[in-house]
């Protein structure tokens, strides 16, 4: 299906209104242009009347004014219901495109996130989408308002004066070409517009995340330096279009007139040769239509170019849509009461980017209930193995089972709504500090809220807040710590009570040796009869857990308990003297 006609299926369910809005627009041209014909009956059967008697020359006077004011006011009346209507249905497509494409985006597998900037996702879901709506209301249904103006206007013309018509229609392919040229300008210059715009935004977007980082090496020299050099380009794209774009209307002026003229030579010539062809009502009538011809002849020029932009990011919009969703849900998902939590990896192998294996051939089991800590070194795969049961991305080969089905058989929401994750540094939502426990879950009350914030701790630091439980946390939770923000990840995973627990748990260094005995404790109330895999970095933990996977490269090396892997005298034991001698 071609781009277009996509688009316009979008617009099917209003075609009843659409309809409504082009009948509209049609009785608006139709009564709006009648008026130049009243001034041609005014100019010449009242006021050149010449030996009719001033009375009934008066009372058709007065007539025609009434049916001028008349048809104004219906004309310009439908106009102001058909604007309205017009903007709702525009409004109403976008609307509907906005929330597919955002729902889209949401079905999204990481993968796609990973090579997708959050800027262009971002102007995926707003400009492109405002774009599209600009050209809903002003370009097609815009262009057909002006198509019927035009057509409108000419056969009015026709009608008035062949002859004078026809001499005006034949400037007008050179009026084209100049406006194809000018719009044709017009449309690099806003190319590179939006080029440089989206150029200068990844940068200005890349600067705020790193606004520390660029504080703390002092990069704040070179970063203007970046920042003034797209800033120049832009100016520079801005200055090119207005250059272009002061040229458009003088020459559409000039345009209209040179037609005045004409029609002022030819109708004042055949006045004074006392033809009957042109009157002078008919010359004022003329003029009039002249104007109104030429306001939708350039607008019309100018939609063609927001046409190609329009298109241009219909374009794109539709990538995303047909983008494939690579992470699907079987379609006749399995769908257990409780998951017992036997966890097993059958002979795994996975690559974020093709053929750079980052987990080999990894198979492990934990029976329901059991923590399993799996330690290396940094990038060894570690929290891979936690994405891979997420379903975040997919195994290439091998099977990820729970309770013995490929996790695969369950849907996506299904699965995740039973696992549980704490990440290393917890994703603070703007909200309330009780919304950020529940994730706006309905299910979970205000009890179950400081239920679970009591029993992770984190109930003494909520309860000193400011609102204590309503106290709202800003972008990222600025104004919390770490620490805080681990206790705070702790009660939203346990208020979810999920049946598998994942722990990217973060480095002894980070907190203070009191927060890291609430943290510790938190985590073990957490993990109690709950199958647990926990990314370990604290020695309590891994000392801890039922067993311990080791692993290098993205291989499995060594697995065993605590005592078992010591005893091995491997690498285990390298890295757990490695942490034990850590500085705190
Ligand atoms: N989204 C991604 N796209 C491409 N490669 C990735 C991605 N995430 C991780 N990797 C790569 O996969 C490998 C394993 O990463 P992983 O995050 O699983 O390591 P880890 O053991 O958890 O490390 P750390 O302890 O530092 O968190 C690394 O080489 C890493 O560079």
């Amino acid at each position: 299906m071609n781009k277009t006609r996509r688009f316009l299926a979008y617009a099917k369910p209003y075609s009843g209104w659409l309809i409504l809005a082009f009948t509209l627009i049609m009785a608006t041209t139709i009564t709006i242009n009648y008026l130049p014909v009243l001034v041609q009956k005014i100019m010449d059967e009242v006021l050149r009347a010449d030996g009719a008697d001033t009375g009934g020359r008066f009372a058709l006077l007065m007539k025609y004014a009434k049916i001028y004011a008349l048809l104004t006011a219906c004309g310009y009346g439908v106009r102001y219901i058909q604007t309205l209507l017009t903007a709702w249905i525009g409004q109403q497509i976008v609307y509907d495109l906005r929330l597919a494409v955002y729902r889209k985006v949401l079905r999204m597998h990481q993968g796609y996130f990973d090579k997708t900037p959050v800027g262009t996702l971002l102007t995926r879901v707003t400009s492109d989408i405002e774009r599209l709506q600009h050209f809903v209301t002003e370009g097609v249904v815009g262009s057909i308002a002006d198509l019927f103006m035009i057509f409108g206007i000419m056969g009015y013309m026709i009608w008035f004066s062949p002859r004078l018509s026809i001499s005006i229609f034949s400037t007008l392919p050179f009026l084209f070409g100049i406006m194809y040229f000018v719009n044709a300008k017009l449309r690099n210059a806003n190319r590179d517009i939006r080029d440089r715009q989206a150029r200068l935004n990844a940068l200005i977007q890349e600067d705020l995340t790193g606004m520390t980082t660029i504080q703390l090496f002092n990069r704040e020299a070179s970063t203007i330096e970046d920042f003034d050099e797209r800033n120049t380009h832009l100016r520079a794209a801005h200055f090119d279009e207005v250059r272009w774009f002061s040229l458009y209307f003088p020459t559409m002026e000039t345009g209209q007139i040179v037609a005045q003229l004409i029609t002022l030579t030819i109708g004042g010539l055949a006045i004074m040769g006392s033809s009957d062809a042109v009157t002078l009502g008919t010359l004022i009538a003329f003029l009039a239509y002249l104007k109104g011809f030429f306001q939708p002849l350039g607008s019309l020029s100018d939609k063609a170019g927001s046409f190609q932009v329009a298109m241009a990011s219909i374009e794109r919009v539709f990538d995303l849509l047909d983008e494939k969703e690579q992470i699907t849900d079987p379609e006749n998902p399995e769908n257990p009461e409780k998951l017992a939590g036997a966890i097993a990896f059958k002979n795994v192998s996975f690559a974020y980017v093709e053929n750079n294996w980052v987990i080999k051939n990894l198979s492990f089991e934990v029976q329901p209930g059991q923590v399993l800590a799996v330690v290396g070194a940094t990038g060894a795969g570690k929290s891979t193995i936690i994405n891979l049961i997420g379903r975040f991305y997919d195994v290439q080969q091998g099977v990820v089972t729970i309770n013995g089905s490929d996790i695969r058989n369950f849907s996506k929401n299904d699965l995740r709504k039973r696992l549980g994750y704490v990440f290393q540094d917890p994703f603070i939502f703007t909200g309330s500090v009780a919304d950020n426990i529940s994730l706006g879950q309905p299910g979970i009350s205000r009890t179950d809220i400081e239920h679970a914030a009591k029993t992770v701790n984190a109930h003494g630091f909520i309860s000193a807040m400011p609102k204590g439980y309503d106290t709202v946390l800003n972008e990222r939770g600025a104004g919390l710590s770490l620490g805080q923000k681990q206790l705070l990840a702790m009660a939203r995973a346990l208020a979810q009570d999920p049946e598998l627990l994942f722990v990217l748990d973060e480095a002894t260094a980070s907190v203070d040796t009191a927060t890291e005995m609430l943290i510790q404790d938190a985590l073990n109330k957490l993990m109690a009869n709950r199958t647990s895999i926990v990314i370990a970095h604290r020695l309590s933990t891994i000392r801890n857990a039922d067993r311990i996977l080791v692993m290098r490269h993205g291989e499995l090396i060594d697995q065993g308990t605590h005592d078992e892997l010591m005893a091995n005298d491997g690498y285990y034991r390298q890295l757990y003297e490695l942490l034990e001698h850590a500085p705190a």
